[in-house]
């Protein structure tokens, strides 16, 4: 499979490694904007970019009919504008806050505590995501999508940062140092607390993933999420 990279910084340099040693061929190494011409005839992109820039890359690499894999965060607002193209232009898009298989088992996890949690007004729910000091969004995408499956299966009715109201649950995000991602949900009563935590140990769990993502979806059609690739 020819893979092309766009955005090529910490990620996009451990996705080349990973994609060679699965047998593609890098045809794009990229630290600007897609064209038809220097996307090199790829069967599909892997985008991991910044907030700013991921919109429109997507959006050309999709209206030149190239399916594409998203790991970037933080430009989640013009999604549904992004899948309308896709769909429009009968290619394949997938994005993914987080593309270890670890932190999707602890999406399914966290759905499953919720909808227990939910019967029990005695607890009240946080989240925390820990991140090194170069990371531009907050909070995290991954703390995003487990907030959507805590409200999804509760009470809540918005996620927020820091302090909130009632019915709003409430996210802290830390910046530290070279952390690749930690992500907390806490419940705690006046008398205890249960956590259940994901500590990625690098990044190598977040490239795999999306080398897998790019491999399932290069001969579909369609808006797609990691769920659908890992069958869960
Ligand atoms: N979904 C997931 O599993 C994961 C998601 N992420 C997310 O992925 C994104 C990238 O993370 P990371 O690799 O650590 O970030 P980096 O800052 O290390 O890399 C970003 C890269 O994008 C390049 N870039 C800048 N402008 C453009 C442009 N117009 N088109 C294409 N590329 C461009 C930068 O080039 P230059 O240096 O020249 O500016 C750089 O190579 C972030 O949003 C992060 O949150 C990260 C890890 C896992
Ligand atoms: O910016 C990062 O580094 C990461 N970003 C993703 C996110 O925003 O959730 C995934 C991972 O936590 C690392």
């Amino acid at each position: 499979m020819k893979i092309a990279l766009v955005g090529y910084g910490k990620m996009g340099k451990i996705i080349d490694g990973v994609s060679q040693s699965r047998g593609h061929e890098v045809v794009a190494r990229l630290r600007e904007t897609p064209t038809i011409e220097n996307l090199n005839d790829a069967d599909v992109v892997i985008e991991f970019s910044n907030p700013e820039v991921a919109f429109q890359n997507i959006k050309t690499c999709l209206e030149n009919k190239i399916p594409v894999i998203c790991g970037t965060t933080g430009w989640l607002d013009k999604k549904p504008e992004i899948e309308r193209i896709a769909l429009e232009n009968n290619t394949a898009f997938l994005y993914g806050s987080n593309f270890s298989l670890g932190v999707n088992l602890f999406f399914a996890l966290n759905e499953n505590l919720a909808k227990i949690m939910n019967k029990f007004s005695e607890y009240n729910c946080q989240l925390e995501e820990i991140h090194h000091i170069h990371k531009l969004d907050a909070p995290s995408g991954t703390a995003i999508s487990l907030a959507e499956g805590i409200i999804h299966n509760s009470n809540f009715e918005a996620w927020k940062l820091d302090e909130t109201k009632e019915k709003e649950l409430g996210i802290f995000a830390i910046r530290e140092n070279e952390v690749p991602g930690t992500h907390s949900v806490f419940y705690r009563s006046e008398v205890d607390e249960i956590e259940i935590k994901h500590t990625a140990y690098n990044r190598n769990g977040f490239a795999l993933g999306a080398v897998i993502a790019a491999e399932w979806i290069v001969d579909k059609k369609g808006v797609f999420a990691m769920k659908d690739v890992l069958g869960l």
